[in-house]
């Protein structure tokens, strides 16, 4: 336990570093044996290296991907943040169950095992598979007039977020999440974690115009003027809040704690990334980037994390879309290191030596 916790109930999980330079030279070799110009599969060598020294073992393998979207409400979004009404959250919700959202496509395409998570969305849910029940609240609070929740809250939710992934089989997690107002939380927690102006870390989220996006700045220079006092972790996530991005927080936690891979998705996600990260900076080492987002913001997070994301298809829908569109190259990226020939098997002439 670190000092952050020394008062509360929730146990920062031990998380090992994946360090390990004997493994990651036997795998680069690997690699370099395979049957291409060294180096010529380019990222995915990293991703595969990445993979491999996660599991601790040369040939890795991805079994039982979870896909967990978080679903959250913001009484921030009162404040006219967002281009869409916070109905908008419970409504895709059902629309992730009833399988029409673009994750719900993605998820059936790619063989990923979606389950949608209530972290604290202002509706009540009939059970239903697919659906875990974990409302922390119906909505946080209005973040520029105090804290979006209380420290005991945002404890209950990162357990909540843990015990998620536990329940849950397999050795790799995708993270997603829904919640009508959540780039303002996003933004809020980059600018006070990284010491940004808020301009830089603001966009224009599902969509807002000139005038909208000059609103949302005033609102949330307004939240971190409210806040002002909130600096440590904990304190800044309760301040600036979303019950799933603090349950996403509490998954990467207990992911990484699994060493499970855990694959972000876009600008929420990778704010929740942040968040975890200032707990525990080893989770970065579990982590892959699926995707730059169009979003304001996404560029100077993932610089700030030292984050190389696969994919820049300017999208900036969430849901964990990014990481589902990320998948197959991931799985393709283990596929190669295990099944490509090596200039031995093959009988193919191997690099000339330079005199
Ligand atoms: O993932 C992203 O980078 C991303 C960028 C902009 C918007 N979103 C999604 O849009 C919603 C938040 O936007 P907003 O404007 O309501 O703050 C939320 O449901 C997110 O999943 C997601
Ligand atoms: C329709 C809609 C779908 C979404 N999916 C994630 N965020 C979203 C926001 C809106 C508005």
């Amino acid at each position: 336990m670190t000092d952050h916790f020394a008062s509360s109930r929730f146990v920062l999980p031990a998380i090992a570093a994946v360090a390990d330079d004997a493994l990651a030279a036997r795998l680069q070799h690997l690699l370099d044996c395979k049957t291409k110009p060294l180096g010529s599969l380019g990222r995915l060598e990293r991703l595969a290296v990445q993979i491999g020294l996660i599991q601790g073992r040369a040939a890795p393998q991805l079994v039982q991907p979870q896909l967990l979207v978080f679903a959250g409400d913001h009484g921030l979004a009162e404040q006219g943040v967002s281009a869409y009404p916070s109905d908008v959250t419970w409504q895709m919700v059902e629309n992730f169950l009833a399988g029409g959202a673009a994750v719900s496509v993605l998820a059936r395409q790619h063989d990923l095992a979606l389950t949608v998570v209530d972290a604290g969305v202002r509706h009540t849910f009939e059970p239903r598979p697919g659906l875990q029940l974990r409302k922390i609240a119906a909505g946080t609070q209005d973040a520029s007039s105090g804290p979006a929740m209380s420290v005991a809250q945002c404890e209950a939710a990162l357990a909540a977020g843990g015990e998620t992934v536990r329940e849950r089989p397999g050795n790799a997690v995708l993270l997603g999440e829904m919640g009508i107002g959540n780039t303002s939380s996003a933004s809020l927690l980059m600018a006070r974690l990284c010491g940004l102006p808020i301009e830089d870390c603001v966009g224009r989220g599902t969509g807002l115009d000139d005038a909208g996006l000059a609103h949302k700045q005033a609102v949330l220079r307004r939240a971190l003027q409210t806040n002002q006092a909130a600096r440590a972790p904990l304190e800044v996530l309760a301040a600036f809040g979303g019950f799933e991005i603090a349950m996403m927080v509490g998954a990467a936690l207990q992911a990484a704690h699994e060493r499970r891979l855990i694959v972000v998705d876009g600008f929420i996600t990778s704010a929740a990334m942040l968040v975890a990260s200032v707990l525990a900076p080893s989770v970065l080492d579990y982590c892959v980037f699926a995707h730059r987002s169009g979003e304001r913001g996404h560029g100077l997070l993932l610089q700030h994390l030292r984050a190389e994301p696969l994919l820049d298809l300017q999208m900036r829908l969430g849901e964990g879309s990014g990481g589902a569109l990320a998948w197959p190259l991931i799985v393709s990226s283990l596929r190669l290191l295990d099944e490509m020939a090596s200039f031995e098997s093959a009988g193919v002439s191997e690099r000339t030596a330079v005199v």
